[in-house]
């Protein structure tokens, strides 16, 4: 299996200004993934889950560390890459994947899923089909398929938004609590997008409140508990 990404020595912390203090997330983490690996981040609240998966995405800047991803176009350091870098691997390799849908006004929920697909260069009618078939899938009825998310649910708006992250296969996916508030139906279909993501060799790291749903996936875990040296932080599943 080929090396997807090496975190070395990765540490984080915030600077809180009106404190005038610096309050550490997590410290010297590394490791490795590789495609097809699925590692699960574990640790109490605030051990710095959601912190890291933002600091692999580069929405938060780390401190300090490398964060090395073999993408298409060669290796490339996500704590150092240009900003135009960072947008493109985001559009072609690397996912994100929340409980939160980003709608936009008057894009309708199948426009707003098929648009990963379009703009990988799919047709509009192709993607389009698409779109339908995994908004189905996640369990949004057809009548909202034309409607605007900005009024849907809770639960309606996470699973346009799962459809969306997940509709184009990527090299790297990061999942945080993508499970929350799903129903039944739709954590069915997304572990089964999982699992076959994963077996095409996408390879994950994600951060879930309820493991046991994914527990037939989860290679490798990472326990983010501060104080822990970082050998005694991971564990293999096997
Ligand atoms: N933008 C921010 N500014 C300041 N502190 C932050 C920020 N984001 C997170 N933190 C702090 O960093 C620490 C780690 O937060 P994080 O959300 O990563 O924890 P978590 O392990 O995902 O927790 P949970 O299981 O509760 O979701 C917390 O103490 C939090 O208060």
């Amino acid at each position: 299996m080929t090396t997807v990404l090496e975190v070395q020595s990765l540490t984080k912390g915030f600077t809180m200004h009106h404190l005038g203090n610096h309050l550490a997330a997590f410290d010297q983490v590394s490791f490795n993934l590789k495609a097809g690996e699925f590692l699960l981040l574990k640790g109490q609240n605030g051990a710095g889950k959601s912190t890291l998966l933002r600091t692999l995405y580069r929405s938060y800047v780390a401190q300090s560390g490398k964060v090395i991803f073999h993408s298409q176009h060669g290796a490339i350091d996500l704590l150092s890459a240009a900003d135009v870098d960072i947008t493109m691997l985001r559009r072609e390799e690397i996912g994100f994947v929340t409980q939160f849908l980003v709608a936009r006004p008057r894009v309708s929920a199948e426009a707003l899923v098929a648009e990963p697909l379009r703009m990988a260069g799919e047709t509009a009618e192709a993607a389009m089909d698409e779109a339908r078939k995994w908004l189905s899938a996640f369990g949004v009825k057809e009548d909202l398929w034309r409607a605007y998310p900005t009024t849907f649910s809770g639960g309606e708006q996470q699973k346009v938004n799962l459809a969306r992250a997940l509709i184009l296969p990527q090299k790297l996916l990061l999942l945080d609590e993508p499970t929350a508030s799903l129903d039944v139906k739709a954590r069915a279909a997304l572990v089964a997008r999982l699992a076959q993501l994963k077996a095409d060799g996408t390879a994950m790291i994600g951060v879930f409140h309820h493991p046991d749903d994914v527990a037939h996936l989860i290679d490798r875990v990472i326990d983010l508990t501060p104080g822990l040296e970082n050998e005694e932080r991971e564990d293999v599943v096997v």
